[in-house]
């Protein structure tokens, strides 16, 4: 059953499972280029989108959403990985998405990990986004912890795309993807908050009953940087799409 509530002014959408959440969030983005070809992306990585990358491929193969003229913009990349390396973010945008989608490659842009001036980089990356029009639709995936992208606790709400450490527990997240915890870099590259909360309009995807807590926080605890997904409520158009079990913490009437 599908349940569509308001919760402290955010559209919230609860699926039964992850499988349904991720159609919907395929459906917006697909909905977002069929309005407007040319749009810009916001990207995010993780785990969550995959199903919902799987379901654009589907959609492109069936010629129900047409990437051609679409420019994409990554959340973020470890420092220390260049693209090639297959736990980049580079690499899992090819491997989910790029690979499969008739998008123009020149036109899909992630932070580079191996940048000699990272603030250099930094700065530049978010005059690109400026001269691409700004992000028409920003996907954002949720760290246990709050974070969005890799702003992590503590992260100012003005804050651009910069270098940051990683936490130890978000470290210990994303130990799955590589082979060992020591091969997972401690720093990153990360759009900031303010970067985010740019985009003209967000969504948000989380699955699963481990997000559960994390979720309720953004949505009904108090709003601040130690949590730095609740500053979406400080944005006017934003979507949280949900399956049963990551909303199950939340107080619905
Ligand atoms: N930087 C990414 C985030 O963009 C992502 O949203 C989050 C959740 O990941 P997952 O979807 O695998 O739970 O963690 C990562 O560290």
């Amino acid at each position: 059953m599908i349940q569509n509530v308001q919760i402290e002014g955010i559209e919230t959408i609860v699926q039964a499972d992850a499988e349904q959440a991720s159609r919907t969030v395929a459906q917006l983005i697909a909905d977002q280029i069929g309005r407007k070809g040319d749009s810009v992306l916001g990207l995010a990585t993780g785990g969550t989108p995959v199903q919902a990358y799987r379901q654009l491929i589907e959609m492109n193969r069936r010629g129900e959403v047409d990437f051609s003229a679409v420019t994409s913009f990554n959340l973020d990349e470890y420092i220390g990985l260049d693209g090639a390396h297959p736990q980049s973010f580079r690499a899992f945008m090819n491997e989910h998405l790029f690979d499969h989608v008739n998008i123009d490659r020149a036109r899909t842009f992630v932070p580079d990990g191996c940048a000699d001036d990272v603030a250099a980089h930094c700065a530049k990356y978010e005059s690109m986004i400026d001269a691409a029009g700004g992000i028409d639709l920003q996907l954002l995936g949720l760290g246990h912890n709050g974070h969005i992208a890799f702003n992590e606790p503590g992260s100012p709400r003005d804050s651009r795309t910069r270098q940051v450490d990683l936490t130890p527990q978000t470290i210990q997240q994303n130990a799955r993807f590589f082979d060992s915890i020591d091969e997972v870099p401690c720093h990153a590259i990360t759009m900031g908050i303010a970067t985010i909360l740019a985009a003209r309009r967000i969504v948000m995807l989380a699955t699963g009953k481990g997000k559960a807590e994390a979720v309720a926080r953004m949505l009904q605890g108090p709003i601040g940087e130690d949590h730095p997904a609740s500053l979406l409520r400080r944005h006017d158009h934003v979507t949280v799409v949900l399956d049963n079990a990551a909303a199950g913490a939340l107080h619905l009437e």
